[in-house]
């Protein structure tokens, strides 16, 4: 038996039951790591609870209601209404561990929402943790202890792979991992458009197109080889890989990747920053 499977099972509050939250909770519930009647989630909206509630969660329109009833809070709210949701608590935060999977909002924001005595975590997870191949990235707060951070990988390695770092790569991990999946879809959504230009059917083209970026995926990660190197290994001379890596320098595809991870980067430092509520989401 591992060291984490020993743990005594807690009760998992989720503040906030839209995409997020769903991707993990479905994860857990799917990797066995958690059952469906340890966990509690919180929603304003009747369809996010009723969607949930299939699964066999117990939910409520009351954030103090699930706080209430937790042993550890994950906060699952758009940065906006984070504010909103941390006072909805109503102090019931106080001496948990509370997980954090917003975009931006600093640990030091979150402690002052909460009030005393919260241990707190900030998560980068993605949406692929639905299918158990979410790529995390988090950092822990003052008084985080040892056997938190079990409960936080226990959660993560439950639906993927987790990454310690330190909080001030966090906006730049957002970018990479949080964002990442869909930078990873339209690239999808455009091999399949090019399969169908040469004369693919639409439903082999998309196939075709998510197993090989699966595939390599997977060499990277199983090989460890640089993805450069891996690339010159398919570009023969003289052959066809070269000559489609031409177009995609001609068309700029690596600086375009590039800057999307720097732009969300940027947006997730600067929703960090906002005032609740006048982000650009609201205007
Ligand atoms: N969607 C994604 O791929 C990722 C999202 N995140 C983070 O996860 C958080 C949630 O994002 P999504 O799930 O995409 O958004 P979402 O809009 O699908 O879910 C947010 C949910 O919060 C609920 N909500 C609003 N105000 C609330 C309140 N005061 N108390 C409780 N619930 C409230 C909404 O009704 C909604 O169901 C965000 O902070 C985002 O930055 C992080 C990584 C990836
Ligand atoms: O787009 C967003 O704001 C969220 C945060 C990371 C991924 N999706």
């Amino acid at each position: 038996m591992s060291a984490l499977s020993s743990l005594p099972e807690p009760r998992w509050g989720f503040i906030g039951a839209g995409k997020m939250a769903s991707a993990l909770i479905r994860g857990m519930i799917r990797a066995g790591s958690v059952s469906p009647s340890a966990i509690l989630a919180s929603d304003p909206s009747p369809e996010a609870r009723n969607a949930l509630a299939a699964d066999g969660v117990t939910t409520s329109p009351s954030n103090a209601e699930v706080a209430l009833g937790s042993d550890v809070l994950v906060l699952a709210v758009k940065p906006q209404a984070m504010t909103e949701a941390l006072a909805g608590l109503d102090g019931g935060g106080a001496g948990k561990l509370v997980i954090s999977v917003a975009a931006g909002v600093p640990l030091a924001r979150l402690g002052a929402g909460i009030g005393t005595g919260a241990r707190l975590v900030r998560v980068m997870p993605n949406t692929p943790a639905l299918v158990g191949e979410g790529a995390s990235a988090y950092c822990l707060g003052p008084g985080v202890t040892e056997a938190d951070e079990a409960l936080v990988l226990r959660l993560l390695r439950s639906v993927g792979i987790a990454r310690r770092v330190p909080e001030s790569l966090m906006d730049a991990a957002t970018g990479l991992c949080g964002s990442g999946p869909a930078f990873v879809y339209a690239a999808i959504e455009a091999l399949s458009d090019g399969g169908v230009l040469v004369g693919l059917p639409r439903e082999l083209a998309t196939q075709l197109a998510a197993q090989t970026v699966l595939g390599a995926a997977r060499m990277v990660l199983a090989t460890g080889e640089h993805p450069g190197a891996l690339k010159d290994q398919v570009a023969s001379p003289g052959g066809t890989t070269i000559a489609g890596l031409h177009a995609l320098e001609r068309g700029a595809f690596r600086a375009a990747l590039i800057g999307a991870v720097q732009a969300a980067a940027l947006r997730s430092a600067e929703l960090g920053q906002e005032a609740p509520g006048h982000g650009p989401s609201r205007a």
